[in-house]
């Protein structure tokens, strides 16, 4: 299967893992309309998201889209954003030009955290992951979300080392 515009589609979901989400959720691949339905609050769980207009959501919403290589996958409940995940594909000329899914951005809203939909949402990544030909899935994250990817089927790899270019964005990510 080739990865292109239909990285934004339903279908690179694995059935088993759609079906396992409880009847009100729905996960989905991220939607326009999604800024309206409390994306950004979502994903401020994780961190630090800066005030971002509807327009250059769009903006960038549209230019990822077409650029196809990443996946933004959302958890909808009652009318409401509350998971998000992205998957990124890297496409390499070792392993012989294979391609490596980075995952990214995973965040459940407080109030639904420990109902199995980070896990889920992880399970979905990766199965978009395997159908897209991708050799393995790596992630960077705090020691103290270890035990939680470690759940989901996780090992530590090499450190995560990091250099940044703006002080602001640093604290952000620090924060
Ligand atoms: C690559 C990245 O994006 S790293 C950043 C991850 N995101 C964040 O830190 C944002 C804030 N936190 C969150 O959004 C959520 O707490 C997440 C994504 C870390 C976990 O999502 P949840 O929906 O709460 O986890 P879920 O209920 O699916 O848990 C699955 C299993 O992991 C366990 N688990 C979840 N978080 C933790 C933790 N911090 N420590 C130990 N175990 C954990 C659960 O107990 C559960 O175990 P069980 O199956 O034995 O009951």
């Amino acid at each position: 299967m080739t990865a292109s515009k239909g990285l934004f589609s339903s279908s690179l979901i694995s059935e088993a893992v759609i079906s396992s989400f409880p009847e009100t959720y729905t996960i989905r691949p991220l939607e326009r309309d999604d800024y309206h339905k409390g994306f950004f609050e979502c994903i401020q769980v994780l961190t630090s998201t800066g005030d971002v207009s509807e327009e250059r959501f769009l903006e960038r919403y549209d230019y990822m889209k077409n650029l196809g290589v990443h996946y933004f996958l959302v958890i909808e409940h009652a009318g409401k954003i509350v998971g998000t995940g992205t998957l990124m594909v890297e496409r390499k000329f070792i392993h012989d030009l294979g391609s490596v899914a980075h995952i990214e951005e995973i965040a459940i809203r407080k109030e639904e955290q420990g109902k199995g939909l980070g896990l889920r949402m992880i399970q979905a990544l990766s199965s978009i992951a395997k159908n897209v030909g991708c050799y393995k899935s790596i992630l960077g994250c705090s020691a103290r979300n270890e035990p939680f990817y470690e759940k989901c089927g996780f090992k530590r790899g090499g450190l995560d080392m990091n250099q940044y270019y703006e002080e602001e964005k640093s604290s952000w990510e620090r924060g």
